[in-house]
């Protein structure tokens, strides 16, 4: 039993449960902007994008080559130079029995051909083509519309745009698109050890690691981040800094002040200020994790152990946040690898612990530990590429035993 503290009236909650209460109160923001193209990566469609346009909007050539009627082929084999089309100046002839057009990739197929020859293959001597090969009517033709047709959806409501929508946008034409919102993220370390990196460091003073690299984690959810530094362990300072963070956020990440300390504060001052939805969990490590409501703000409330901080973010905050921004969650698939180290464990808690996974000639993966396994242990966590799971009541698994791994995506 622990020392004496909250942990004997609060019962940890089980990690599954944990995430199902917050994902159930994960709403998707509503307000809508709208943006250029080029402004758009990462951010989530309000409304379907349909084209305008055909795509190709005409008929042209896939090769640099001469253009014909492949019917002409029965009664000719030789075919008159006429017209050029080239790509941006089509060729306003429209070829006549025996015929062909000089053609080049891009262009426009003239009226009167529907094939095109690539010019390795014929035989050309003055303005008279010959052909050296046999050619399928319709070759070498992109059709109109055979990409997009007009009035097609070409990206659904909900979608996350990618960098190869933005060429799918541009391509129809589209200059700008409706968008949801970014979620308004506000964070805060409390902690009267904390220094700013860059900064000289004192006696019994440490390097604040946590918001930046949970805001390092951030980075790709493409989220408005408010970053209200770092605040004494004072209750007043913290009170205060919550009420205005928590006036403009959507949601609010604190990290430390959650444990049972004589400075930890956060905790008790988030219960006076709203409502802890959830406290503790049965996890290793993060087991003083907090989620509430302060408002209409969230707040994440996370240890402030650097490693647990980092994987109760990965592995409840990335999610929920997802979600509020209306981005799908990632279905994470853990996959089984034989354990090269004992990874060993007290029941009681599920274990995210920091492996080395790699993957054997043979296509199997192998896992090995980070190093310390302690919450501390930031250069274990650097070093690592995995969560190591061993689930709650387990005692771990021994070297040679299969567990399992999900990969780092945010870490
Ligand atoms: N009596 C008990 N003590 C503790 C318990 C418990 O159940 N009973 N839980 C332990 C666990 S588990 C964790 S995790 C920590 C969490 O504590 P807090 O969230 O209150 O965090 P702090 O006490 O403020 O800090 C803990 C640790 O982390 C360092 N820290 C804090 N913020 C940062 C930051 N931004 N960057 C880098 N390092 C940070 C801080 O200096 C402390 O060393 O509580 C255990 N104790
Ligand atoms: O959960 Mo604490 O995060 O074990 O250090």
């Amino acid at each position: 039993m622990d020392c004496g503290c909250d942990a004997v009236k609060t019962p940890l909650l089980a990690f599954d449960d944990a995430l199902a209460k917050l994902l159930a109160t994960a709403t998707v923001v509503t307000e809508q902007q709208t943006l250029t193209v080029q402004h758009a990566l990462g951010r989530v469609l309000a409304d379907d994008v349909i084209s305008n346009f055909n795509i190709p909007p005409y008929a042209n050539s896939a090769m640099d080559g001469y253009a014909f009627k492949h019917h002409d082929l029965i009664s000719f084999t030789e075919l008159d130079v006429v017209t050029t089309s080239l790509a941006g100046h089509p060729s306003e002839q429209a070829l006549t029995a025996r015929q062909c057009a000089r053609i080049m990739t891009g262009a426009m197929l003239p009226k009167g051909a529907d094939t095109v020859i690539m010019q390795e293959q014929v035989h050309r001597e003055g303005e008279r083509i010959s052909l050296q090969a046999q050619i399928k009517a319709g070759a070498n033709v992109r059709a109109q519309g055979e990409d997009i047709a007009a009035g097609n959806v070409v990206l659904p409501k909900g979608h996350v745009i990618q960098a190869r929508d933005i060429g799918l946008l541009c391509a129809i034409g589209v200059a700008q698109v409706s968008v949801l919102r970014q979620l308004k993220v506000a964070l805060i370390s409390t902690g009267d050890e904390l220094v700013e990196p860059g900064n000289p460091l004192k006696t019994g003073q440490i390097f604040d690691s946590n918001r930046q690299l949970v805001m390092a984690m951030l980075a790709p959810l493409g989220v408005e981040i408010r970053d209200f530094g770092i605040i004494a362990d004072k209750r007043e300072a913290i009170a205060n800094a919550i009420t205005q963070a928590t006036d403009w956020a959507d949601v609010l990440i604190t990290s430390g002040g959650v444990s049972v300390g004589d400075a930890d504060y956060v905790k008790e001052i988030l219960s006076e200020l709203g409502d802890i939805n959830f406290w503790k969990l049965a996890i290793k490590p993060g087991k003083p994790f907090a989620f509430g409501q302060v408002g209409q703000c969230a707040f994440l409330g996370l240890p402030g152990n650097p490693v647990s901080a980092a994987i109760t973010f990965d592995r409840l905050g990335i999610p929920f946040i997802k979600l509020r921004q209306g981005q799908p969650i990632d279905q994470e698939m853990a996959i089984k690898a034989t354990a090269l180290v004992d990874f060993k464990k007290r029941p009681g808690r599920t274990e995210f612990q920091r492996g080395i996974a790699r993957q054997t000639t043979d296509g199997q993966w192998q896992v090995e530990s980070a190093g310390l396994q302690g919450s501390g242990i930031l250069s274990a966590l650097s070093r690592a590429n995995c969560h190591v799971i061993l689930p709650s009541e387990s005692e771990g698994v021994v070297a040679s035993q299969q567990v399992d791994i999900i990969f780092y995506k945010y870490l």
